[in-house]
């Protein structure tokens, strides 16, 4: 900072800058009947522009914000398009028919949107692999009532149909977890946990918990395996073009945003911190995934940020999920997924959501939480 207002002080360019302005006054005092109505005249317009800007915001609200949102460039693919790490369930992309987003990363993984990848090839791929995908989920508390059944019935629907699923469901009330008809090749197996007192540890811990298990038999079991939150419900298909060693979800509120911008953990004696020149993309811990061994490292990761962080009497931001963005930063995710696959309905329509396959349940902290 100190740096900054001595070098602006002594910025050469500074007195031409003062300068002008003196000249203007001057030119002004030359011509009072002209000069003063006119700058009244100039302030009126300036006052009734501000006043038609409020009335527009307070009455289309956060829409024309949004709107004017969907005009901010994602970026461009690099020149070589080839994906990395030679994505063995999408085959070749078609990156090009989706001109209007980003669809792969600086890093050359692929970003997932609907229309560049052939469905069929990956569910054949997966299968011919005689893959297990497990899908785990926490419904500790009062999440267990309210959300579990819903995205339990919805994802015999759309994840995974046609593959080896288990589901892997966390709770503190393994007895009141609903009776769910499987499809076959479907297995559900619950895994009781203890019950943090704050929401905010529920949500943390899993990341400590999910380690343990990768390490036994779910790690033996899974070859790939999805976390996700347990307040939304499947909507569309989410196949196998979402595998891949590493994967994270664009956040859907987030992913026109300038990096400065993110809500990123931004207090340097965190874990998760990150300066103003780091982040790729603001990623979403409702939804994130892997093959066993690299979400092994990806939860041993945030669950000693997070252990540290409480060493020092601190907690992030946006708890486990800032712990993940950092470690996104530092380990690049192999594949992305679009926000198609994780969508708030309360953004509204956007021209480049064609199909979105998980929706977000509306926010109800006051009945769940604590
Ligand atoms: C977009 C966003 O803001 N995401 C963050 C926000 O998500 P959310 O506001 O979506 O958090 P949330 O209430 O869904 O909690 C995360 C998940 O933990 C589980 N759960 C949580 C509490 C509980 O009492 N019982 C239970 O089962 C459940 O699976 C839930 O879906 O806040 C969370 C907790 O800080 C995480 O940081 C999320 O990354
Ligand atoms: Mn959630």
């Amino acid at each position: 900072m100190a740096l900054g207002v001595e070098s602006g002080l002594s910025w050469p360019g500074s007195h031409g800058g003062y300068r002008k302005q003196e000249g203007q006054r001057q030119r002004g005092q030359g011509k009072p009947t002209w000069g003063l109505p006119r700058a009244k005249k100039r302030l009126l317009w300036q006052l009734l522009l501000c006043a038609f800007g409020v009335l527009g915001l307070y009455l289309y609200g956060l829409h024309i914000v949004r709107y004017l949102e969907g005009l901010v460039p994602m970026g461009i693919c690099p020149t070589d398009t080839r994906p990395l790490l030679g994505d063995n369930f999408t085959g070749g992309l078609r990156h090009w028919a989706r001109p209007e987003v980003l669809t792969c990363t600086s890093w050359r993984a692929p970003i997932i949107w609907d229309g560049i990848f052939d469905p069929h090839e990956a569910e054949q791929e997966a299968r011919r692999q005689n893959l297990t995908i497990g899908l785990t989920v926490f419904a500790v508390g009062r999440y267990l009532e309210k959300y579990l059944e819903h995205f339990l019935e919805s994802a015999e629907q759309h994840f995974m149909v046609g593959q080896s699923v288990v589901y892997y469901v966390f709770t503190d009330r393994p007895e009141a977890v609903p009776y769910i008809a499987l499809g076959q090749g479907r297995l559900l197996r619950v895994e009781p946990v203890l019950r943090e007192s704050r929401w905010q540890d529920v949500s943390m811990a899993r990341m400590h918990t999910l380690h343990e298990a990768l390490g036994g038999p779910l790690g033996q079991e899974a070859d790939y395996v999805f976390c996700l939150d347990v307040d939304q419900h499947f909507t569309g298909n989410f196949g196998p073009e979402a595998l891949s060693d590493l994967v994270a979800q664009l956040h859907a509120w987030h992913y026109r945003w300038p990096r400065w911008l993110l809500p990123y953990e931004r207090d340097k004696r965190s874990a998760a911190a990150l300066g103003l020149g780091e982040g790729d993309f603001y990623y979403h811990a409702a939804v994130f995934g892997g093959s066993v061994a690299a979400l092994r490292k990806l939860t041993a990761h945030c669950a000693l940020g997070q252990q540290r962080d409480r060493e020092r009497g601190i907690e992030a931001l946006w708890h486990d999920e800032s712990h993940l963005n950092k470690f996104f930063w530092l380990y690049k995710p192999t594949k992305l997924l679009s926000p198609e696959f994780c969508w708030d309905q309360k953004i509204g329509w956007k021209p480049e959501i064609h199909c979105p396959r998980l929706l977000w349940e509306p926010k109800e902290y006051a009945l769940v939480r604590n």
